[in-house]
């Protein structure tokens, strides 16, 4: 007999992500040979966090691809935070700037809070600016945190767009992923629970969710027992764990993946579920700032 007790689909971000990033290299075509415009999109880093540079490496190559200029700039892991809010200075007033992203966390002589107030919200294609969270709560339209934007996306995609009524629990209160995505479902009408570390019984509160989001950033934190029968998982987590042969690491998410895709109707994976998501929503958000800062609608890009 053979034991295959998989019962959940795959939801392939990295195809879902792939497609919208076509879909914004036909809207950047159009800006540039109608408009003579090409977004542009810097990314900081500061320090050489080694997982940090695999993000920026692909951000890079998906930028380009997109057909948009990609400005980086690579600063010494001591760099002082004057010196890192120059740059910003600099490049808010950079007209050839269309977005701007600083890779968090950063070292401990910055002060996140002071990075992202310094940020033109125009250019701040991470959503993470006080104005954007702002507009985001009073029902308005602005940049919308990649990660959750992306977690939103899968999930239309994966419910045929039906998710009202829906019990989503999300487990994990960040200003980057719990909190605003708490609010992207509210807005398709979501029934949502925010979960966290001091939550009583998280597993019960778990196994309510027709939808569950795992953000903890703790390996294999939900199991399969917290799942309810059918329900959709997005996993959100990309923990890099030793996998038991000579010191070789490898990613896992914030879900036991073969435990809960045994119970739940469909589950992202990690590697290729949300991860490629943000990236490809990093180049939506770059190119609706750019329009918003030239007043042009911003093209369809129907193929
Ligand atoms: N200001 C800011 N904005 C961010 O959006 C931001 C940030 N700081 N700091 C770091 C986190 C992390 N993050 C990821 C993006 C893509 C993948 C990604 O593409 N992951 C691939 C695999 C990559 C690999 O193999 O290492 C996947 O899951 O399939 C992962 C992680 C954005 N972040």
């Amino acid at each position: 007999m053979t034991t295959n007790t998989t019962t959940a689909t795959r939801i392939d971000g990295k195809a879902i992500a792939a497609d919208i990033r076509a879909r914004v290299g036909r809207q950047v075509h159009t800006l540039v040979s109608d408009h003579g415009v090409t977004p542009g999109l810097a990314v900081v880093l500061v320090g050489e966090d080694s997982a940090s540079q695999v993000y920026v490496r692909n951000k890079r190559k998906q930028t380009l691809e997109a057909g948009m200029q990609s400005f980086e700039h690579n600063l010494d892991i001591d760099t002082p935070q004057a010196e890192l809010l120059e740059l910003i200075d600099r490049l808010n007033r950079d007209p050839a700037v269309n977005g701007i992203l600083v890779q968090l966390p950063l070292p401990e002589q910055i002060s996140d809070a002071a990075v992202i107030a310094a940020i033109d919200p125009d250019k701040d294609v991470d959503g993470f600016h006080e104005v954007n969270t702002g507009r985001l709560w009073s029902g308005g339209n602005p940049p919308v945190p990649c990660t959750p934007l992306g977690c939103s996306l899968l999930l239309k995609h994966t419910l045929d767009g039906d998710l009202a009524g829906r019990h989503a629990v999300i487990v994990g209160r960040s200003n980057i992923v719990g909190k605003p995505l708490a609010n992207l479902l509210l807005r398709e009408n979501c029934t949502v629970t925010i979960a966290h570390s001091k939550t009583r019984d998280l597993p019960a509160v778990c196994r309510q969710a027709d939808i569950l989001v795992a953000a903890v950033g703790r390996p294999k934190f939900v199991r399969g027992d917290w799942i309810k029968p059918g329900a959709a998982v997005i996993d959100v987590g990309i923990n890099r764990v030793d996998d038991g042969s000579e010191g070789k690491r490898k990613l896992v998410g914030d879900v036991a993946f073969d435990e809960a895709a045994a119970v739940a109707g469909a589950i992202t994976p990690v590697p290729g579920g949300v991860g490629p998501m943000t990236i490809a929503c990093l180049l939506h958000n770059t190119v609706h700032a750019t329009c918003a800062q030239k007043g042009l609608t911003v093209p369809s890009g129907e193929g």
